[in-house]
């Protein structure tokens, strides 16, 4: 428990403050909350007075009067600031993490980002900091309060009565023992629970997003397999948990319960033997019930205490991802040069780039082609640096991308990809994002080039329309283009573009290529080329197998060359001679 809390104080950063405020404002507040029993004890020993023969003193009335009000008054004012308190702090400090994940995760390579991980990463932001925000702070105030509420009790009752202060103190030890093994068997369980919760997003996330397909396949019944384990897994682990945690907790409040009722024997014999006074006795009594009131409700708060701790280990996991090395620094080049020298990339064991060199001089077009999965997308990926390279070096504008700042680096680049991915927001802000400052003009001369300011004063609400999330409203030719309105908004000195190579019909090809010729003009480009025209216009044309670079050199240099090149191309025309009569241009 002692580990929890320092884990807690040191997760709750510049709130450690205001949390440690709303722990000392909390056990005040049961200070406060024990005033009653002086209360009833003072009538008590009023009634007893009574009971000899005399009359009830005033004081008495008075006295438990007057603790009544200063009890009442001490609770209202504590528990008002121990509650605003942990509620403030429990907020902020979550708050903080939340964006300082965000902030995190800016600066983990894209490979970090797999499927089971999205899932990961998304449980950590919702669940994981949902639990601490909702319970770490009452927990902590509840179990750390109650073994302290009973401590002083009983070190005031061996000074008062050292029988009934063994008896409390030996019912505190078993209970410590008991408690100790609820904690041992949380440690055992909750890893699972939470594995089985990471798993249950996963599995969710998966299924929602690939629904178009498993309605396209009519494998709905199939696909939901995954799921249903998922969610009978996290059942299992939850019970497994629960169940366990409740006979322990059972045992834990039996031993309250029998060191209790010894006090209800030991108490009398001790009066009957003349050893305390009958005030005594009935505050002895009294006391009994007192003493482990507050550390009684402790049991039934280790299973959500074992699991903020453990949602503090899932945390500290996703914090842990690994960040690049980025001790670059802000530089605006002077060139716009591309250059890679002997460059190697294996995500995990799978070498996927190996060996590569190449130069693309400024304002030159360099196309890369090769089969599927040979590597294109990794080696453009690679240039921005989204990965680093575990071999050789690449440099832009004559200075390796490490000695960048990712900010100063990424800035240089325009980079449209074949799924483009919109931010739930409106079509403006979205061909905004590279361009936070630009002005609705600005956007919409952008989106005049990229050929999509038609489709989009079409709608009703025109700029201001609001794409679905990832830009599930829009067709695929209408996304392509927003996002290359975004990156001519960027106006970048170098461009990576990955061609699209879904068939669309004739009249947005056409706008592509006209959006696409808007964009690269004057520009340093490296792109996934599919179409015969661009890869024929290119400055040099690089063929990739296996992640090697196979050929090289422009188009009228690699149709005189047996190979992977002129393959390509008389697929390519025969491809078009089929398709001649739906007036491709390729
Ligand atoms: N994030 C990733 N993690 C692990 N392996 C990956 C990842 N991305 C790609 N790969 C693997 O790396 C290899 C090269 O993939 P890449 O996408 O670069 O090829 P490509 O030539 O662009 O393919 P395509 O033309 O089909 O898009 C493939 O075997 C692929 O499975």
């Amino acid at each position: 428990m002692i580990r929890l809390i320092k884990r807690l104080l040191d997760f709750s950063g510049k709130e450690r403050r205001t949390l440690i405020a709303a722990f000392i404002f909390s056990l005040l507040d049961s200070v406060f909350e024990m005033l009653p029993v002086m209360a009833i004890l003072t009538v008590l020993s009023g009634l007893l007075t009574s009971a000899g023969g005399g009359v009830m003193p005033v004081s008495a009335i008075w006295g438990s009067f007057l603790i009544m009000v200063v009890s009442i008054a001490g609770r209202i004012f504590f528990n008002n600031l121990s509650c605003t308190r942990r509620t403030l702090g429990s907020f902020a400090m979550c708050a903080d993490k939340r964006l300082e994940i965000g902030e995190h995760m800016k600066h983990v390579p894209m490979g970090y980002f797999s499927e089971n991980r999205l899932g990961e990463i998304a449980a950590a932001v919702t669940t994981t900091l949902g639990d601490i925000e909702n319970n770490a702070v009452t927990v902590l105030e509840k179990v750390a309060g109650g073994f302290i509420h009973a401590i002083v009790i009983i070190i005031w009752l061996l000074f008062y009565e050292w029988h009934i202060g063994l008896l409390s103190l030996a019912g505190l030890v078993i209970s410590l023992l008991v408690y100790d093994g609820i904690q041992k068997a949380g440690n055992r369980l909750s890893p699972r629970r939470q594995a089985a919760q990471a798993s249950l997003v996963t599995g969710i996330l998966e299924y929602i997003q690939g629904m178009g397909v498993v309605k396209a396949f009519g494998l709905g019944e199939t696909s939901g397999k995954a799921v249903h384990t998922a969610i009978e897994e996290s059942a299992s682990a939850n019970i497994h948990l629960e169940s366990t945690f409740s006979s322990l907790t059972g045992i834990y409040q039996t031993v309250f319960k029998l060191i209790r009722a010894a006090i209800l024997v030991v108490v009398p014999y001790l009066l009957s033997r003349g050893e305390i006074t009958p005030v005594n006795c009935l505050l002895l009594l009294v006391s009994s019930f007192m003493i482990y009131s507050s550390v009684e409700m402790v049991g039934s708060m280790t299973s959500i205490a074992r699991v903020i701790d453990a949602s503090l280990d899932r945390l500290d996991k996703v914090m842990d991802a690994p960040v690049m090395d980025e001790r670059g620094s802000d530089i605006t080049p002077e060139h716009f040069d591309i250059e890679l020298n002997h460059v190697s990339f294996a995500y995990g064991q799978e070498n996927v780039i190996q060996d590569v060199s190449m130069q693309i001089p400024e304002r030159t077009t360099c196309a890369i082609i090769g089969p599927s999965g040979s590597g294109k997308t990794t080696l453009a990926s690679l240039v921005a640096r989204f990965w680093d390279v575990q071999e050789g070096s690449i440099r832009v504008g004559g200075h390796d991308v490490k000695e960048y700042t990712c900010d100063s680096l990424l800035r240089n680049f325009s980079i449209v990809f074949q799924n483009v991915y919109l931010f739930e927001d409106t079509i403006e802000n979205n061909i905004k994002f590279g361009c936070p400052d630009a002005t609705h003009e600005m956007v919409v001369e952008a989106a005049k080039k990229a050929c999509c300011h038609d489709f989009i004063t079409a709608f009703p609400d025109g700029y201001k329309t609001l794409v679905g999330e990832g830009g599930a409203s829009l067709s695929g030719g209408e996304r392509q283009r927003i996002s290359i309105a975004r990156a001519i908004l960027k106006d970048a000195p170098i461009v990576i573009l990955d061609e699209a190579t879904a068939s669309v019909d004739p009249e947005n090809e056409r706008e592509l290529q006209l959006a696409i010729a808007e964009l690269t003009k004057d520009k340093t480009i490296l792109m996934i080329a599919h179409r015969l025209s661009t890869i024929r216009g290119a400055d040099q044309i690089l063929v990739l197998d296996k992640g090697r670079i196979v050929q090289r050199g422009t188009h009228q240099e690699l149709i005189q060359q047996q190979g992977i090149y002129r393959r390509f191309v008389n697929i390519k025309e025969q491809a078009i001679g089929w398709k001649l009569g739906t007036n491709i241009a390729d």
